[in-house]
């Protein structure tokens, strides 16, 4: 943004440089203070070893008829966590002594660009693949001293959906159904119900190759939630879907949270996880980069961006605050055909302030706003954080 701006001449002077760094509003004087990857598409109990509750969902050791629920102390736990967990395939160290936890009853999304380690920690996670070292805990059991129990708790859904093709819609869910040993007089209403959750009712005949992707994700959702999961491992669950059905993942998840499930979600869509998430976790090169909640991130600093219909007096306003901002672009260079600039704000609460005080001053303003999401300005801000500790 900064290099294709254009200063308007004897618009109000920057007094620190156009292109001064970090928090740049001062407010005036008279203002108030203010690898071998095991399958991932195949979960379920290992036959004979372990079930579902169907009462209350919990993992149900057929066994011995008890619940094979946590051990003793991990109950009240988060539901994910992970202590210096490292996984490596050859040369490439995937996930590198990362330590993060997820608690229970919120939705927690992890970050990070391609091959930043989130689907190998996710198939730990599934207990689909084992760390080479590091502890992981799911709902307080070790997937490696407990797999099966781990999948019976676990509601898994990987990037790629490789569905039983030639089962329809219907029959997919009921087998799931059955792995999870759901009694057989519960299956017939427990795949109408995530029929109607996903709006899969129409498709529920249809053979499952014939899904497009987008059908398919909300295929693979109802088959990761067939048996009522504490903790819910979500790969990418947004890609593919139009607008409608990503609405209906966000209420979906939403809901499930706040039934208590732990949720963990992986996407690239920042915007999207903004709204879905409680915490967010950013990955970069194999480990934690940062981690907050979501609503924390309101008071980070990122780009603001203010639009005005005219252009002197938007300089001129700025230019009398003492505001540091990166150049106000004429309307002619604007999408929006409005004079812009953009400000480095510290958080919203000096960002009310500037807005009253432009007001004041009539600069015309008529948008304010964030020029980025929370979520994508704290992620570009971890990388470039990231990047500056790895030169
Ligand atoms: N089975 C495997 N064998 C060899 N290398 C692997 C294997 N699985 C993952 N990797 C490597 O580990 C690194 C992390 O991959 P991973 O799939 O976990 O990243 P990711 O963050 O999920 O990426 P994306 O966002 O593209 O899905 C990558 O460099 C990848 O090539």
């Amino acid at each position: 943004m900064t290099e294709s701006t254009t200063p308007v001449e004897g618009a109000g002077p920057d007094p620190q440089g156009e292109s001064g760094t970090g928090y740049a509003y001062d407010p005036p004087q008279h203002a108030s203070p203010g690898g071998e990857a095991m399958g991932g598409d195949t979960i379920g109990p290992p036959t004979g070893l372990g079930a579902v509750d169907p009462q209350n969902g919990h993992a149900f050791d057929l066994q011995n008829g008890k619940a094979a629920g946590p051990p003793n102390g991990a109950v009240n736990g988060p539901g994910i966590l992970c202590e210096h967990v490292s996984r490596s395939f050859g040369a490439v160290h995937a996930v590198q002594d990362l330590s993060f936890a997820a608690p229970r009853g919120k939705v927690t999304a992890l970050v990070g660009p391609n091959g930043s380690g989130k689907s190998t920690l996710m198939l730990m996670l599934a207990s689909l693949l084992a760390p080479d070292s590091g502890r992981v805990l799911v709902h307080g059991v070790d997937p490696s001293q407990d797999s099966a129990a781990v999948r019976a708790t676990v509601g898994w859904m990987p990037d790629q959906f490789g569905a039983w093709d030639s089962l329809r819609v219907s029959e997919v869910l009921e087998v799931m159904a059955r792995a999870y040993f759901l009694p057989g007089e519960q299956i017939r209403s427990r795949v109408d119900e995530l029929l109607m959750l996903m709006d899969l009712v129409p498709l529920a005949a249809q053979p499952a190759h014939v899904l497009s992707r987008g059908q398919k994700q909300r295929l693979g959702l109802a088959r990761a939630l067939v048996h009522r999961p504490e903790v819910l491992v979500l790969d990418e669950p947004a890609s593919g879907l139009d607008p409608a059905s990503r609405r209906r993942l966000l209420r979906v998840l939403r809901q499930v949270a706040e039934q208590g499930v732990t949720v963990l979600v992986s996407s690239h869509i920042l915007s999207e996880l903004e709204e879905m998430a409680d915490h967010v976790v950013f990955l970069d090169a194999g480990h934690v980069v940062d981690s907050s909640s979501v609503r924390d991130l309101a008071e980070r600093p990122r780009p603001w961006r203010i639009e005005s219909l005219d252009v002197s007096a938007l300089s001129r306003a700025l230019g009398d605050l003492g505001v540091r901002h990166h150049g106000v672009v004429d309307p002619a260079q604007t999408s929006g055909g409005h004079a812009e600039a953009l400000v480095d704000l510290p958080d919203e609460a000096t960002a009310s302030r500037l807005l009253r005080d432009l007001a004041g001053k009539d600069a015309a303003v008529v948008a304010f706003g964030p020029a980025t999401g929370r979520l994508e300005a704290a992620y570009l801000a971890s990388e470039a954080a990231d990047r500056e500790g790895a030169l």
